[in-house]
């Protein structure tokens, strides 16, 4: 490339146009990415086996002495697991596209999104998995060819914890440590008291309710858990999940008997937030209450653990244990309410950058 300077009157000048040979770089645009959890790419062995294994040799989420968990995950976990975890993926799969639920749902979002921001050429939205596939960095390079030079990125977890959400940030600049142009970037912060989600939530929680054959006695909030050494660590996760149901509770009218917090999809033998989802269902169905629903707004699509984890195991705990009556009612998903409060959110953490 020819950057030489040249001379006038025997004086160095540089040349301000850039040289016919510079390599061509689109930039100006501005992109949105969503990032959600991650889900395997099929619900076999092997697929599952990566999966689990790029999860869980993920320090944020597993924060246990490394040399002592690598040998349990590779002894024990990733023999048994990808078989089991697998089996339960089959009963909720997508057939119809051979994917997971949250990876249909999540990409419905971003098209829906995508849709609504169109009036604006230069904003270009997208979708990513922290785990699996479509990756963050792939999806980054794709934005950064489409010219986008400052980038959004949406962590879908309405309540932070470091082993989702800063951990959805720890593989953006991964990927960016490898860029030499990096795109200026900005992260949506949780929106666990956004009004537009506490909203969305009692409403559609309303309609869908609205919708069963019965009447719920006792509605169960049951959020992912998480082991209660984070929290005890300074993760404001139960903070978060707890002051979402207080302004759920209150926004339905609903008291605190009515509405419960619960944690669900304990994983491994360490004590996690509690109460647990699955004792509270048994416990409840024990005491003689006959009709329950499981509401799971921590989750922004339905997944394994609100399909199956729920919507299967959450049942049969609940009628063996003597409950006649449950239902567990889909998440936020690509609902209206869903997309309205997620474009207001977008909107918003695009201002300065967009003006709309
Ligand atoms: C919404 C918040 C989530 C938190 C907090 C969270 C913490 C967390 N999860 C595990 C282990 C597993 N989680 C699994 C699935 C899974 N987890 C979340 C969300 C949170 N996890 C979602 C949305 C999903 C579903 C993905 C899908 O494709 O449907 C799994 C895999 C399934 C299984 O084998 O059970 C594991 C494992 C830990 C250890 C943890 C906190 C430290
Ligand atoms: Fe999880
Ligand atoms: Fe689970």
């Amino acid at each position: 490339m020819n950057f030489m300077p040249q001379r006038f009157w025997g004086v160095a000048r540089a040349p301000l146009a850039a040289p016919a040979d510079h390599p061509l770089v689109n930039y100006g645009r501005i992109g949105v990415l969503l990032v959600n959890l991650g889900t395997p790419d099929g619900t076999s062995y092997w697929p599952m086996r990566r999966y689990l294994k790029e999860f869980l040799s993920d320090r944020r989420v597993i924060e246990a002495n490394s040399v002592v968990w690598w040998l349990i995950l590779n002894m024990v976990v990733l023999t048994k697991r990808p078989f089991t975890s697998g089996e339960a993926y089959r009963s909720v799969w997508n057939s119809e596209r051979d994917e997971s639920p949250l990876r249909t749902i999540t990409r419905s979002q971003s098209d829906k999104i995508g849709a609504l921001l169109a009036r604006d050429p230069r904003i270009e939205v997208d979708w990513a998995m922290r785990y699996g596939n479509p990756s963050i960095k792939s999806r980054l390079e794709a934005l950064q060819e489409k010219g986008c030079d400052r980038i959004l990125i949406f962590p879908l977890y309405p309540q932070y914890s470091a082993a989702t959400s800063a951990t959805a940030c720890d593989k953006t600049f991964d990927a960016l440590k490898e860029m030499r142009w990096q795109p200026a970037i900005r992260v949506v912060p949780p929106y666990f008291e956004d009004p537009d989600y506490i909203d969305a939530l009692a409403s559609s929680t309303k309609a869908r309710i609205a919708a069963l054959d019965f009447e719920p006695e006792v509605v169960i909030s049951s959020f992912h858990g998480l082991p209660r050494s984070y929290t005890d660590a300074g993760d404001p996760y139960y903070c978060h999940c707890a002051k979402t149901v207080r302004l759920l509770g209150d926004a339905l009218g609903w008291s605190e008997n009515r509405l419960l917090l619960t944690f669900q999809s304990r994983f491994g033998s360490a004590e996690w937030l509690q109460p647990y989802t699955a004792d509270t269902i048994a416990d409840l169905a024990q005491r003689g209450v006959k009709r329950v629903a499981v509401m799971t707004p921590g989750f922004s699509s339905d997944c394994i653990e609100t399909l199956e984890e729920m919507g299967i195991q959450g049942a049969e705990i609940f009628l063996e244990n003597g409950g006649e009556k449950f239902a567990a009612l889909p998440c936020l998903n690509d609902s209206n309410e869903s997309i309205d409060t997620l474009t207001t959110i977008v909107k918003r953490e695009l201002s300065g950058w967009v003006d709309f």
